[in-house]
């Protein structure tokens, strides 16, 4: 069986902050691996300095930045082929929840939900993966983009009968507490380490299946690179991955984690414990 992945994001930068060494691991087996993007990230803050005037605010041409630093970030990863839902510039990112930007015309949180189905829906038909991963309904940290991304996908998988399972990516209390503890123990971070309490996390329970990725650290940070405008990444000059770290424009330090974490949220039960096709092929 040729194993067929497709994941479903909300921004350019999501695939990799949370599902890069997935989709590395699973591209380097020979999985065709699917990424469906749902906006440009169009409302994003900029750490560049010198590319502030592309903001929504001044120029408004995030969204077509990102779109190259997405395309960078997919070959860095091996993805087989992306897609934006509706195609490019469709939906438009929505902004932080209470955000003015989700009035927009264009905003995917409040946009047509049943014509975002349909789009989908007509994507999983051409594409036809056995497992989809997206969010679970809290959109892992409460962004509407992300919720709206959760609500699409499911009703989508759920009504094309062809899906055979729908993944959540989560990320379980235990190991991002221990890879918070790391980074503490990591000269020279130059990003804020978070309090546990700070990171969204979820009851380490919810993590059926665990894949370890430590050999797709050097892609994931690759991929991290390409998303510049969203992303810092620090080296601490060891070439090692293990000495490494990244944060977003608030400047909290992320977890450099050896695994990635999902919650089995459709399509029974089966041994996914450390592969998201386990019993499937
Ligand atoms: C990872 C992710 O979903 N990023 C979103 C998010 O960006 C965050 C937002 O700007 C927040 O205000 C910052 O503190 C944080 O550092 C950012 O990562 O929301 C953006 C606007 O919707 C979106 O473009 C970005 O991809
Ligand atoms: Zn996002």
């Amino acid at each position: 069986m040729e194993t067929r992945l497709l994941l479903v994001h909300a921004h350019p930068d999501d695939e990799t902050l949370t599902t890069g060494g997935t989709i590395a691991r699973y591209a380097a087996e020979g999985a065709d691996v699917t990424l469906v993007t749902c906006t440009l990230g169009e409302e994003g803050e900029i750490i560049p300095a010198e590319l502030a005037e592309l903001g929504s605010h001044a120029g408004d041409q995030l969204g077509g930045y990102r779109a190259g630093e997405l395309r960078a970030a997919c070959r860095e990863l091996g993805v087989t082929r992306q897609f934006y839902l509706g195609g490019i510039g469709r939906w438009r990112d929505s902004g932080m929840a209470g955000a003015g930007s989700r009035h927009h015309p264009r905003a995917f949180a409040t946009g047509a939900f049943d014509e975002q189905v349909a789009q989908l829906r007509a994507i999983l038909h051409e594409v036809r993966p056995q497992v989809v991963v997206s969010y679970d309904a809290n959109g892992g940290y409460g962004h509407p983009d992300h919720i709206r991304a959760h609500e699409v996908t499911h009703a989508a998988a759920e009504a094309s009968g062809a899906v055979q399972r729908v993944f959540h990516t989560v990320a379980p209390q235990t190991p991002v507490r221990r890879g918070v503890q790391a980074l503490r123990e990591l000269p020279g971070v130059p990003f804020t380490v978070p309090e546990p309490a700070e990171l969204p996390v979820v009851a380490d329970e919810r993590a059926h299946a665990a894949i370890d990725v430590a050999g797709q650290l050097d892609a994931r940070l690759a991929a991290l690179d390409a998303h510049r405008t969203q992303v810092s990444v620090w080296r601490d000059g060891s070439g090692r991955p293990e000495g490494a770290c990244c944060a977003l424009s608030n400047g909290i330090a992320l977890p450099n984690l050896h695994t990635e974490y999902f919650e089995l949220a459709y399509g029974g039960t089966g041994p996914v414990a450390t592969d998201l096709f386990g019993g499937l092929r």
